[in-house]
């Protein structure tokens, strides 16, 4: 389940990005995550990541951040427990789309010619083969030749 799935509880209180913008400081910390205003106050002690990296973000969209730390299951049930609201429609912000996943390098291994060249069969089959072959024919060419002359 997607964190952004949780909570789509439509009778959620709306707050506004100005309101939460109030509660910036550990006294009083709001963050918002993917729309949902959370009061995390009581939280920041508890917190396993530490108070300061949500003080840091205290009133803002913590969206981006949190989604950056990979938080798990856990982290997105317990987040629960804070919610006490939600943006208006229009404030909230487009959902990002997903990075596009990195492009996958295929290291093409050597093409099957190559392989051949470097291969015992090369070595033991085709060198001497083409070698007799030359031989062969360069005799042919001599001997012909020689024929011509006498004749
Ligand atoms: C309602 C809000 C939040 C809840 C309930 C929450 C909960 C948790 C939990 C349970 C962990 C332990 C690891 C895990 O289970 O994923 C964690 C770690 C952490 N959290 Fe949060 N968190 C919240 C908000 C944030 C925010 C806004 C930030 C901002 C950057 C943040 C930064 C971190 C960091 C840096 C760690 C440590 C990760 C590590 O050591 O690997 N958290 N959080």
């Amino acid at each position: 389940m997607q964190f952004s799935e949780l909570n789509k509880m439509s009778d959620l209180p709306i707050i506004t990005a100005e309101e939460v913008a109030k509660h910036s400081n550990e006294d009083s910390c709001w963050i918002i995550i993917h729309g949902k205003v959370y009061d995390v106050t009581k939280f920041l002690e508890e917190h396993p990541g530490g108070a300061e990296v949500i003080t840091q973000l205290a009133g803002h969209d913590s969206t981006t951040e949190f989604d950056d730390v990979g938080h798990s299951k856990d982290a997105m049930e317990m987040a629960k427990e804070y919610l006490i609201g939600q943006l208006p429609e229009h404030e909230i912000p487009e959902v990002q789309p997903a990075a596009a996943p990195a492009p996958v390098t295929i290291k093409k291994g050597p093409s099957a010619f190559s392989q051949f060249l470097s291969s015992p069969a090369f070595a033991n089959i085709a060198i001497p083969t083409t070698m007799g072959i030359g031989i062969y024919v360069i005799y042919k060419c001599v001997t012909r030749s020689q024929l011509v002359t006498v004749n």
